[in-house]
């Protein structure tokens, strides 16, 4: 399973300002991503983003079939009246939580119609979700898109084959913005994963969309 992280991020590394302003990437960075997204089997999203952003994470600015989405989720916090759990009738949607999701939580988001996968005690097993992706649901693409936890997660699991970066020419600034890859950190630069620079692409609006191919560190 070949497993794509894409972000847009600002010249100084944030994803989204402080009081949570995410968008970064011009129509034409997003046309890739809708495409991007359309030749992937699942798209992977953080809690938190999806309480920032309230996504789609659908295809409408091309032709082609929507991924799945799947939407980490250890508490079952996702809202009612989110736009994932609104249309998760029309678009296959999964959240995939932990022990710590009420049955109650569990059984709305069900009768919501998207499906639940239970996978970890405390926050959501990244390596058991992805493994039950893989071998249960056959997905054999899956794009990640954030947040900075989901990153750090995926990436500090080794799970990661590929990262897709925009880089908009702007800056955010603030210490509590929101960046590319958050979690604990490693103490030294070569304890993180290593990456290598496959290709490079600048857009009309002067973004820089840098493709890394990813080492794996397990
Ligand atoms: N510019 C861009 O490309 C993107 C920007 N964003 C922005 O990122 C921000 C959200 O990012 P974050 O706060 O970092 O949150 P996140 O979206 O990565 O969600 C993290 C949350 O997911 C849950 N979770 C459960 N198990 C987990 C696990 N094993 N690993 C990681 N998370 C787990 C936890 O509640 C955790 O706090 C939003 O402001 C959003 O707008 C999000 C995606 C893309
Ligand atoms: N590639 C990219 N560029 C940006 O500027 C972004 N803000 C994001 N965010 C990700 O896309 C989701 C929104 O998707 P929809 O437009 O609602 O389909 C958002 O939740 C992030 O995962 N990505």
């Amino acid at each position: 399973m070949k497993v794509t992280i894409n972000a847009a991020m600002t010249i100084d590394g944030k994803i989204a300002t402080a009081s949570g302003d995410s968008t970064i990437s011009s129509k034409d960075d997003l046309k890739r991503v809708h495409r991007l997204r359309a030749g992937s089997d699942a798209v992977v999203v953080g809690i938190s983003t999806v309480l920032a952003d309230d996504p789609q994470l659908t295809v409408r600015l091309v032709r082609g079939k929507n991924p799945v989405r799947v939407v980490v989720d250890s508490r079952g916090r996702i809202p009612d009246d989110s736009q994932l759990l609104r249309t998760a009738r029309k678009v296959r949607t999964i959240v995939a939580a932990s022990m710590q999701a009420s049955a109650v939580d569990v059984e709305r988001i069900r009768q919501a119609g998207a499906e639940v996968i239970l996978a970890g005690n405390e926050a959501v097993d990244i390596k058991a979700l992805f493994s039950a992706l893989k071998k249960k649901m056959g997905f054999k693409k899956i794009l990640v898109e954030g947040g900075g936890e989901l990153n750090w997660s995926v990436l500090n699991l080794g799970l990661a084959d590929e990262l897709i970066v925009t880089i908009a020419p702007r800056v955010a600034g603030g210490r509590l913005a929101t960046t590319l890859v958050e979690g604990d950190g490693y103490d030294a630069i070569s304890q993180g994963p290593k990456f290598r620079l496959a290709r490079v692409q600048k857009t009309r609006a002067g973004e820089l969309v840098l493709f890394y191919k990813v080492g794996k560190n397990t």
